[in-house]
């Protein structure tokens, strides 16, 4: 079993509180991915259920036990960081082993725990070399094995794909995926990258300076968020926010995703000139300077032409727009 509940979670460095009462529910079994931007407290959400932070005030149960006070090593949690962490002067036999072999386990337990995790991750032919003679790539599924072998109750993983580059970061971003999968564990996994988000995740939790902004599944995050926080951060390109007013809507502000809005050099809404044109071989992004909005994007698939300063016109499909209070809430219909 591996559930999390977190209670009213705070957190303070000092004088400054930097978690402001998170309330989390985490499911056996499923995948959970805090996103937000950068300093929102993803981390240190993440350190306190470690172990690694003490927590301020609130609760932490796993399996509705309260934790709190438990040493990190009681926990049965199993951590991977951005930096891998291997001990440099082990083998990946003996770094993916060391847990085991710190805990007391018999030699055969390990070396069939050990074996079982090289097969999964596909490190069998590397299992003698020293974390000097392996690519990043390949340390950061040592450490990923690292954790495998402890069969823990929940795996946490904070930006374990950072350092790596963007065809890696795609290969391991599949091969977690698929652990999880085949393994069933609760894993957390921390991350500012939204397409991570996207993918990995059965629960998304996006985080904005220390407050939980909205709690779902991806698609329902994507097609359904809250505010505008939210609408801005899901999603790449960037979602547009056009002042409604000039439209002639009621709401605040309207926002239309990039592949909603609509681009003509005759006829439109919203008068406009082509500021920036990106090709991306499947897509095409235009970024049009308007009067009254602040550059908007235009997502085409395959390829468009669209000279610099070209004057264009831009319909926001309405159907595909969401509206949104002065405050940035969300006006449903
Ligand atoms: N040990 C510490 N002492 C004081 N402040 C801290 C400490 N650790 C974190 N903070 C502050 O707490 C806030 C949250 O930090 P945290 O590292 O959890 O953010 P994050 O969302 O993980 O950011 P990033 O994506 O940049 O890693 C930040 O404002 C940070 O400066």
């Amino acid at each position: 079993m591996g559930d999390l509940t977190l209670s009213n979670v705070t957190k303070s460095f000092g004088a400054t509180q930097v978690i402001k009462g998170v309330d989390l529910e985490v499911n056996d079994g499923e995948f959970c991915v805090f996103v937000g931007p950068s300093g929102c407290g993803k981390s240190t959400l993440l350190r306190m259920v470690a172990g690694l932070e003490d927590v301020t005030s609130g609760d932490v149960r796993i399996d509705g036990e309260r934790i709190n006070d438990l040493a990190p090593a009681k926990r049965e949690i199993a951590m991977v960081f951005q930096s891998y962490a291997l001990y440099p002067h082990l083998t990946v036999r003996d770094n993916m082993g060391l847990a085991l072999k710190q805990a007391g386990t018999p030699k055969a337990e390990i070396a069939a725990a050990t074996e079982k995790a090289a097969a999964m991750l596909d490190l069998g032919p590397l299992m003698a070399r020293r974390p000097s003679e392996l690519s990043g790539g390949q340390r950061q599924r040592v450490a990923i094995g690292r954790a495998i072998v402890r069969t823990p109750k929940l795996f946490l993983f904070d930006e374990p794909l950072s350092n790596l580059d963007a065809a890696l970061r795609v290969a391991t971003r599949i091969e977690i995926a698929r652990l999880h999968r085949e393994l069933g564990a609760t894993m957390i996994y921390v991350t500012h990258d939204q397409v991570e988000a996207m993918t990995l995740a059965d629960k998304i939790v996006v985080l904005r300076a220390g407050r939980v902004e909205q709690v779902g599944r991806p698609m329902d995050i994507y097609n359904d968020p809250d505010n505008t926080f939210v609408a801005g951060f899901i999603g790449s390109p960037q979602m547009n926010f056009l002042k409604s007013g000039l439209l002639g809507l009621r709401s605040d502000r309207l926002g239309i995703r990039p592949e909603h809005l609509e681009i003509s050099t005759s006829a439109g809404q919203i008068e406009g000139r082509v500021s920036h044109v990106e090709k991306l071989g499947g897509e095409t992004l235009t970024y049009v300077r308007t009067p009254d909005h602040e550059l908007l994007t235009v997502r085409q698939f395959g390829e468009h032409d669209h000279p610099v300063e070209q004057a264009v016109w831009l319909t926001p499909d309405q159907s595909r727009a969401f509206h949104f209070d002065a405050e940035g809430q969300r006006l449903r219909a």
